[in-house]
């Protein structure tokens, strides 16, 4: 395994010069959703100017990190596909923990498996399947960090989402995600796979920062927006625009779900 916690020394080093706040929630935002961090007051700090941290290169990650006393936000997340490193990849959970955060908040643009959802509708999810391939764990253990064989039973706090839908006007559906490599959406024959495996959507992000986030013992809980269904469900190609269109014109609600969950986090 890479050594993680040098890599996370060296972001606390690194932000030690850009900022004094030390906030104890993190959220990451999907493809399309980093306008949420535009909205919210605080320091914004380029990923050019954190030592380490790689840039993003798919559209609608922009790169930043938004820091305020209470929340940190990254607007830029990096994927298996781009050719990072999988060590690489769980960099925004590292920079996180670098700054103290206790609890994560993810968020991804997914494609919707289950036939009850639909494009434009916010999933709280309920656990995943890692089908990326790789594992952000594997290599030698630093004891130090987290356990050699993380329990993943409750990767998406059980007790989080309870009080996410007990604090929301109305409840939320929730899913299972099913995390894959991409570049490539998937076949047809791929969905109806993952739909008997028991996945409700699929997207290329995600399960590599659970699995971190998980290890270092921070309370996680993920929503996706389903931007799509899945290939093979209805008869139209899938492309990124549609995804980057579909995350854009929900934002508004999506940033109303998350800020209350941000809310909900920072009152405890
Ligand atoms: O998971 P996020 O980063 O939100 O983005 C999703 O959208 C992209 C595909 O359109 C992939 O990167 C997929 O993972
Ligand atoms: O349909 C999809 N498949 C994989 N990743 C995705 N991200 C958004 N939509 C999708």
């Amino acid at each position: 395994m890479a050594d993680y916690y040098t890599t996370i020394e060296a972001f606390r080093k690194s932000l030690e010069k850009s900022t004094e706040f030390r906030p104890r929630t993190g959220v990451i935002l999907g493809s399309g959703l980093s306008k949420i961090a535009d909205s919210l007051s605080g320091t914004a700090i380029d990923y050019s100017q954190i030592q380490g941290m790689p840039r993003p290169t798919v559209e609608g990650h922009r790169g930043f990190l938004k820091i305020s006393r209470d929340y940190a936000l990254l607007a830029g997340r990096f994927h298996y596909y781009e050719g990072h490193a999988i060590q690489d990849v769980v960099k925004p959970v590292l920079l996180l923990k670098a700054l103290g955060v206790e609890r994560l908040i993810v968020t991804n643009a997914a494609g919707g498996i289950n036939p009850d959802f639909e494009p434009g509708q916010i999933v709280l999810i309920r656990d995943h399947i890692n089908l990326m391939g790789a594992n952000p764990l594997v290599g030698p253990n630093n004891g130090d960090l987290g356990p050699r064989f993380p329990d993943m039973s409750d990767a998406y706090s059980r007790a989080l989402r309870k009080r996410i839908s007990a604090r929301l006007e109305y409840p939320l559906k929730e899913g299972v995600y099913a995390g894959l490599s991409g570049p490539c959406y998937e076949t047809p024959a791929e969905i109806r796979m993952l739909e008997k495996i028991g996945a409700d959507m699929v997207g290329m992000s995600t399960v590599p920062e659970v699995i971190m986030a998980n290890y270092l013992g921070m309370g996680t809980v993920g929503f996706s927006c389903i931007t799509n269904m899945a290939a093979g469900i209805l008869d139209q190609p899938l492309n990124h625009q549609e995804v980057i269109d579909t995350a854009a014109r929900v934002e508004t609600h999506f940033r109303g779900i998350v800020e209350t969950v941000m809310e909900l986090l920072a009152s405890e």
